[in-house]
């Protein structure tokens, strides 16, 4: 089929993958994906790798892993359906294309929760093979904001790695956070650890509060005007975004056989 319709919208897919999104109002077309290319935005998840590869069972998968170009199953289902809220599932089992690069039997499992403010990111990684195996996961949430007035806080006192040093050795140095209050005006990539439960992301006439569990890092992104360099980024788009990114991104969780890793970011408006 190449086209599903729902109450409001339609999605066309083309046999290559790509797909479009059309709202029935006004005719506007809200999302346009390509094949294979991850999308520049909303909560790209991360997994098995952040960042490039470091583990040996890595070695063949690009930047940030493979979960966030590859398609999830959705069983046509709700989880959940009533005033609380509307809850859908999706997994990932290593599909031919995966596990041509990737030899872990694992599943993900990705819930996601709508609450009339609040949206619950679930994601759990569960081992089905008969040995453990290491990995990293994160969802990299990206918050339309403008990101020259954005604040991010409490950090303070927090231990980081700052990944716009430019020797590997400034980069590998662990930083204390010494700011009240964090901000992006400069190109910014920072992945703090024990990262606190909650921090509120605020800028004049707007806020965001992300809230984590089971994630024990927080990255915060902005390339500013080096985004010019990223292929896929909007001229100018780094002036209207922060990443904040809740994940295990800094070693590896280790999981055994049979376990089932859970984490969980929730997005409240302040
Ligand atoms: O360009 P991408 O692969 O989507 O990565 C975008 C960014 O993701 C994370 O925030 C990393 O910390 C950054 O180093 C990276 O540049």
């Amino acid at each position: 089929m190449p086209f599903k319709e729902a109450r409001d919208r339609v999605i066309l897919t083309h046999p290559k993958g790509a797909s479009v999104t059309i709202l029935f109002f006004g005719a506007t077309i809200i999302s346009w994906k390509s094949p294979d290319r991850p999308v520049r935005g909303g909560i790209p998840i991360v997994f098995p790798n952040f960042g490039p590869a470091e583990h040996p069972d890595h070695k063949d998968l690009p930047q940030h892993g493979f979960s966030r170009n590859a398609p999830w199953e959705f069983d046509d289902s709700l989880l959940m359906d009533n005033e609380a809220g509307v809850a859908a599932r999706f997994t990932l089992e290593p599909l031919d294309k995966i596990r041509a690069v990737y030899k872990r039997p694992f599943q993900l499992v990705y819930i996601v929760t709508l609450a009339e403010h609040q949206l619950t990111t679930d994601l759990h990684v569960k081992n089905t093979g008969p040995d453990p195996f290491e990995f990293q996961a994160l969802l990299h949430t990206y918050i339309r904001a403008p990101s020259k007035e954005v604040s991010i806080s409490p950090l303070k006192g927090k231990s980081y790695i700052d990944k716009t040093e430019v020797s590997a050795e400034g980069r590998a140095t662990v930083k204390e956070e010494k700011r009240d209050v964090v901000d992006v005006k400069k190109p910014t990539d920072s992945v703090y650890e024990n990262a606190p439960p909650s921090v509120q992301v605020k800028w004049p006439g707007g806020g965001v509060e992300v809230r984590s569990a089971g994630f024990p890092t927080l990255t915060i992104w902005n390339p500013q005007e080096q985004g010019a360099e990223v292929p896929d980024m909007e001229e100018g788009g780094w002036e209207r975004f922060v990443c904040v990114e809740p994940g295990y991104a800094r070693g590896f969780k280790k999981l055994d056989a049979g376990s089932t890793y859970a984490a969980q970011q929730v997005l409240s408006v302040l």
